[in-house]
């Protein structure tokens, strides 16, 4: 399948290091808010784009694979004119981030993989996940998925913002989301990490029940040459809107040393 023109919102100077911003399955770019100002004050030229199927991208009908959500992102940094680029990732956001990592890694200056997996099974629960959403919309799914990017805790605290994440996945257009469920079920990418040049840091959400560190971040960490593991207290799947303190200090940090 040939890329699409991703959605995309582009702030900071034009001549300011690119970071570019992929978001989890469900989300669109609202969800690095909490990301972007302080990247703007530390001189960043900041890009979110919304994945194909997701926010206001076009919906091109499926199947998607992860090499389709890779060259997205090729096109959107042709069309921006830039060469390089750090990424940033959660979860979807970061197996396209490795994807590129493998396949383009001349356009990758590093990587931040949040919340993620380079293996996610079983296959039958996307298969089922993908067929509920085709039968009864991305409603159906949106209470679940708050419940696996947010802490017990925190949705208890903060009863607006997990109405907004709600709100959020059903928002998201019913092929969008099955057809990304499809691309994940067949993702396999454990072989490839070693072929990562780009220094990468790993985070991972200590509660996070969709990708918990232990078989996930863990192996990405261990596969990926040189990279560093970090594991932030108290956040479930959404660790970077959950914790942003924390995911900011780590992506900020890691973004100046690269
Ligand atoms: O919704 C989930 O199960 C968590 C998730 C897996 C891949 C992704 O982007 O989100």
């Amino acid at each position: 399948m040939s890329a699409v023109r991703v959605h995309r919102v582009v702030e900071g100077p034009e001549d300011g290091p690119v970071v570019v911003f992929g978001g989890s399955l469900g989300s669109d770019v609202r969800m690095w808010e909490p990301q972007v100002v302080p990247l703007l004050e530390r001189g960043f030229r900041v890009i979110r784009y919304d994945t194909r199927g997701h926010g206001a991208s076009p919906v091109p009908p499926g199947p998607y694979e992860i090499e389709d959500l890779g060259a997205d992102v090729l096109a959107l940094l042709d069309d921006l004119e830039v060469e390089r680029a750090h990424l940033v990732g959660l979860s979807l956001g970061a197996m396209t981030g490795m994807w590129l990592g493998t396949h383009a890694p001349d356009r990758v200056a590093s990587l931040v993989l949040c919340c993620t997996s380079a293996k996610l099974g079983p296959p039958r629960m996307w298969a089922d996940r993908a067929r509920t959403v085709r039968a009864e919309g991305t409603g159906a799914v949106a209470e679940a998925g708050v419940s696996r990017w947010l802490t017990p805790a925190y949705a208890e605290r903060h009863p607006d913002r997990a109405a907004f994440l709600r709100s959020m996945i059903a928002g998201v257009p019913a092929e969008g989301y099955a057809a990304c469920c499809g691309a994940i079920e067949r993702m396999d990418q454990l072989d490839a990490l070693p072929k990562i040049t780009a220094p990468t840091l790993v985070i991972a959400g200590a509660e996070d029940p969709a990708t918990p560190p232990e078989g996930h971040a863990d192996l990405i960490a261990a596969g990926i040459p040189g990279a560093r593991l970090e594991v932030v207290a108290d956040a479930a799947h959404l660790g970077s809107y959950e914790r942003p303190e924390e995911f900011t200090r780590l992506i900020l940090d890691h973004l100046e040393r690269a």
